[in-house]
């Protein structure tokens, strides 16, 4: 099973927001960049932004792809279309109860992601 995610890396004043997955979810305990599946006939711009708006409470106002990484979790294979984003309203927070927090870019080594997103730390951290 092939699953289209989109995910945003939102970034402030050399900080970015992260959030940690529920742990009764896929990769749960893991800290994610907030994002979910693009629905039937949904493209990944679009989804990125109804999941921004449902899981933290944003609008997006700016984003520009970052990069797509292909990934297999043997029982799960996602294709992640991240995308930073650098502008939007709204104080991004858990609205759905999860827990989140700015952390300054040097400082992502120090959380623990999914295995696909390591990729994606490496390029932030240059
Ligand atoms: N949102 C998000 N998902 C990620 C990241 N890295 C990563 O491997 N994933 C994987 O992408 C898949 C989809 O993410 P999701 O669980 O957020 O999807 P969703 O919001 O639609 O969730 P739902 O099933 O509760 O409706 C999961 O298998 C998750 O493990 C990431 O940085 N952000
Ligand atoms: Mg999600």
């Amino acid at each position: 099973m092939l699953v289209r995610v989109a995910a945003g890396i939102i970034l402030r004043e050399g900080q970015v927001f992260i959030a940690l997955r529920s742990s009764d979810k896929h990769q749960g305990g893991l800290w994610e960049f907030p994002g979910g599946k693009c629905e039937e006939g949904e493209v990944s711009l679009s989804a990125l932004a109804r999941e921004l708006n449902e899981e933290c409470g944003v609008e997006v106002l700016e984003a520009s792809h970052f990069q797509t990484v292909a990934h297999d979790y043997g029982d799960k294979q996602v294709e992640l279309v991240f995308f930073t984003v650098t502008k939007f309203s709204g104080e991004p927070h858990g609205r759905e109860g999860q827990e989140v927090c700015w952390v300054p870019l040097g400082d992502l080594v120090n959380y623990a992601f999914p295995e696909a997103n390591r990729v994606i730390v490496e390029s932030l951290l240059k």
